[in-house]
């Protein structure tokens, strides 16, 4: 991993504190991006637009946010965050203040777990100051190490400083596999009574989910302290997808290619698609994923 960028650059464009009105405004574009291309996730949305603009307009929060996001693979989770930082930051995900981790990537061997442990620590530390609002964000954290987890610990606690830093304003989001099967378990439940899926609520969904999570044995979140000392501020589930989200995602794809959008094709696309249940076929088995590469057969150009 490269050291910090140098300090000036950092603190220069580093958003400690926007201006009252500014915030106003990037709250409605927050607002807006995930209303406009964040698809069938009506939780994740409301969650992610009150946490993050309450969090941010609060000059002195108590603790950093931590975001812990969960849901089936190609459900929107690493978009989301990616919306996020767009939001925050110039470059979004490419900002020098957001800082990504993939767990299979970044901390492979299980043997090397002390020196990820000093690494992400310096890491986090040596950012935090050179920019106090800055975003960090740990895709598979299911697959993750829970001592490595725990080393993280410190920083979202509820300490003024740590080490002379504060981490009150920086902001932590997890990304996660686990709780998946609870999350389906509930989508399904609601579907099965002819219920709408944007009537399931946060309060179906949260605490089995901290539940599941802490619980799993093959997640990172495993018996991880994060959890049992309620130092994740917000559990948020991204629901599986169905056949009508996948749609929308090859429509925005074609128009992001540049093409018309041709009705034939999106659903040509879609039905090659595979869906969970056997019986009923509901959700997409991998989201939105693949459907992009699946749309290159029908344009060959
Ligand atoms: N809910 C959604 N709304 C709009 N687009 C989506 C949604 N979910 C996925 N996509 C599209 O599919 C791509 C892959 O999704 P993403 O990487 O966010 O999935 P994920 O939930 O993080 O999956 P995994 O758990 O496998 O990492 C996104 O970049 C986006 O283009």
């Amino acid at each position: 991993m490269a050291p910090p960028a140098s300090r000036a650059v950092l603190i220069d464009q580093c958003q400690i504190q926007p201006q009252r009105r500014r915030w106003r405004e990037e709250k409605q574009t927050l607002q807006k991006d995930l209303d406009h291309k964040l698809f069938g996730q009506h939780l994740a949305k409301k969650v992610i637009l009150n946490a993050l603009t309450g969090f941010i307009s609060n000059p002195k929060p108590k603790k950093p946010l931590t975001l812990s996001l969960h849901g089936w693979t190609g459900t929107g989770k690493n978009f989301a965050s990616k919306i996020i930082a767009e939001n925050i930051y110039e470059g979004g995900l490419h900002s020098h203040y957001v800082h990504l981790f993939v767990a299979t990537l970044h901390f492979p061997h299980a043997s090397n777990l002390t020196l990820y442990k000093d690494q992400l620590q310096l890491w986090i530390r040596g950012n935090v100051s050179a920019c106090a609002r800055s975003i960090f964000i740990f895709d598979e954290m299911d697959k993750m190490h829970a001592g490595l987890i725990d080393a993280i610990k410190p920083f979202l606690d509820y300490y003024d400083h740590v080490d002379g830093v504060s981490y009150q304003k920086a902001i932590f989001i997890f990304l996660s596999n686990a709780g998946a099967e609870r999350i389906t378990d509930v989508a399904l439940d609601f579907w099965r009574s002819g219920r709408q899926r944007e009537e399931i609520k946060l309060g179906d969904m949260e605490h089995a989910l901290s539940v599941s999570a802490f619980n799993n044995k093959n997640s990172g979140f495993w018996h991880s302290s994060l959890i049992d000392r309620n130092l994740i501020d917000y559990f948020i589930p991204f629901l599986p997808l169905e056949y009508k989200h996948l749609k929308m995602c090859i429509r925005v794809e074609m128009q992001a290619r540049g093409y018309d959008v041709d009705e034939d094709i999106v659903t040509r696309v879609a039905d090659e698609m595979t869906f969970f249940p056997k019986e009923e076929r509901v959700f997409s088995d991998k989201g939105c994923k693949t459907v992009f590469t699946k749309l290159d057969y029908y344009y060959d150009d």
